[in-house]
């Protein structure tokens, strides 16, 4: 388990494009020692903000999309194409507008498709071809990601797991069906906490105020049933990219002074 490191940059504009910047360096680092990067998105507005800081940002080519596999932390169990599917979302900001392979875009399934509205069995489909991803140095049934995106929501949940909800006490399962989520729409898709912990970086993004309180709590030694931001982790890095108002409630010893 990596210590989290705070991140706090002025508004919620330059966090997304510091971010993007970041992210290519370390999928170029990656490709640059493995031939390929894999990459775990969010859906959220920090997410996709980012994801659209990255297609129009200068040195984005610098990237080799085609070797680069792609993932979602969670999905909202709707339709193929449905505009608030977190995939519609990403292929919008960034996805189409970049060479990938297809092969490489794993995408969590859709409702209406070959797991009807059977979203514990879009959830079991899912672990099964992260757990065919998994090479044997992953010590896994999940693949060691370079980097899983997460957002934040005000009330700590990170991809599908909310507070208290069963989702978010899953200790053997990668990917589980969530019904009832107090987002909509209720039901979802999610890697559970331990899948996103097989992850080498995680960077979990949270800007606006409405963010504050949350972030304090998950920062500030809250329990990941209670806050299930505070359980996602990475194994070498865990890294929390912030606006000034998102940090607005987190003791000023967290972070130097010299990063907002
Ligand atoms: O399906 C979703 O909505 C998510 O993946 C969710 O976990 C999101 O990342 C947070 O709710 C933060 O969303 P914002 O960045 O929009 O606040």
């Amino acid at each position: 388990m990596s210590t989290p490191q705070v991140v706090v940059h002025r508004d919620k504009e330059l966090m997304a494009q510091a971010a993007a910047a970041r992210l290519i360096t370390r999928i170029v680092d990656a490709q640059a020692a493995r031939g390929s990067a894999s990459v775990v998105l969010t859906g959220g507005r920090n997410g996709n903000g980012l994801l659209a800081a990255l297609a129009t940002a200068p040195a984005r080519d610098a990237v080799d999309w085609s070797r680069l596999d792609l993932w979602w932390g969670d999905e909202r169990f709707l339709p193929e194409g449905h505009p608030d599917r977190n995939e519609t979302q990403a292929r919008e900001a960034l996805l189409d507008a970049v060479d990938l392979d297809p092969a490489r875009v794993h995408a969590m399934p859709p409702s209406g498709g070959a797991h009807g509205n059977d979203a514990d069995a879009a959830a079991e489909a899912y672990a099964a071809e992260l757990a065919a991803a998994a090479r044997p140095e992953d010590h896994g049934s999940v693949p060691s990601f370079d980097v899983l995106l997460l957002g934040v929501g005000p009330d700590t949940h990170v991809a599908s797991l909310f507070p208290e909800l069963p989702g978010v006490r899953e200790t053997e399962r990668t990917v589980v069906g969530v019904h009832g989520a107090p987002k909509p729409p209720p039901t979802r898709v999610s890697l559970t906490l331990p899948a996103i912990r097989a992850a080498q970086e995680v960077w979990l993004l949270a800007a606006g105020e409405d963010k504050a309180g949350a972030v304090a709590l998950a920062l500030g030694g809250a329990g990941e049933v209670q806050a299930p931001a505070a359980g996602a982790y990475g194994r070498r890095r865990t890294l929390w990219l912030l606006d000034q108002s998102a940090a607005a409630q987190l003791p000023r010893g967290l972070y130097p002074p010299a990063s907002a």
